[in-house]
């Protein structure tokens, strides 16, 4: 950060989405047909890092859901403030509207929403073809992360909130299940082995793990 001003430099705001590049790189690009998909899971569980790795190793639009926030969604959190279901209903409807579009052009896309509640997930996934990655973790993992993090609005004193707004999937809701404890090359590759053996995504709550043929994935060439 610049250290004359507390706003992030470009460069900070794009290091999570520089990781998720890396980490795509050397990967070979597996034969899964298009999928819409929103990374889910409270501030600091690692969404913008997998997702970008995945849109990048697919080829699929990304968008960061946090870009799409009114300005005073954002000033609401940067002062340390949560947000509630109205601050957060033209936000859904905005992040519903951009899938809606990569659905319409019939190629693929990723997008990072927190998507806390059951609500915000029907809102987002009405009427499209939407399958959710949640990833999870313990809140003191999340608390290390975001007060490693530097140059982010989103204040540490805000994560409480998130754990006590978030209502987990249930069974019945369109979700992949992945633990943000692992490492994001390790989370890419859970992810990647369950839509290579399920490229037609999920209509209910799953799982995905590492097993021992997911290992080298790297590109011979
Ligand atoms: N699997 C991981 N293991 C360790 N650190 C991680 C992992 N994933 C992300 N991080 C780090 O944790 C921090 C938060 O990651 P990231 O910004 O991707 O999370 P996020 O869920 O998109 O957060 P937000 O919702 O607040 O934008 C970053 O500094 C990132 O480098
Ligand atoms: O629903 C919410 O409360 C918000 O989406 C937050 O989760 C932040 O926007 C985001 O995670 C930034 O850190």
């Amino acid at each position: 950060m610049d250290p004359m001003s507390s706003e992030p430099t470009p460069a900070q705001e794009n290091a999570c989405k520089t990781a998720g590049a890396m980490i795509a790189k050397d990967l070979k690009r597996p034969a899964i047909p298009p999928q819409y998909i929103v990374v889910m899971g409270v501030s600091g569980t690692g969404k913008t890092t997998v997702a970008v790795a995945l849109a990048d190793l697919m080829g699929w639009p990304f968008q960061e859901g946090d870009d799409l926030h009114p300005p005073s969604n954002v000033e609401k959190m940067r002062n340390g403030h949560p947000l509630n279901d109205e601050d957060r209903a033209p936000w859904l409807e905005l992040c519903h509207d951009w899938l809606a579009k990569q659905v319409k052009a019939g190629h693929g896309a990723v997008l990072t929403c927190s998507s806390l509640k059951r609500r915000y997930r029907e809102i987002l996934a009405k009427g499209l073809p939407v399958e959710f990655v949640y990833l999870y973790t313990t809140p003191e993992v999340v608390e290390q992360r975001i007060k490693a993090r530097t140059g982010h609005y989103m204040p540490p004193t805000l994560l409480p909130s998130q754990f006590a707004t978030l209502e987990e999937p249930a069974t019945d809701e369109p979700v992949i299940v992945v633990s943000g404890d692992a490492t994001p090359s390790e989370i890419l590759e859970m992810l990647l082995c369950y839509l290579e053996l399920h490229p037609e995504g999920t209509k209910c709550k799953v799982e995905a793990h590492m097993s021992k043929s997911d290992h080298g994935r790297t590109a011979q060439n």
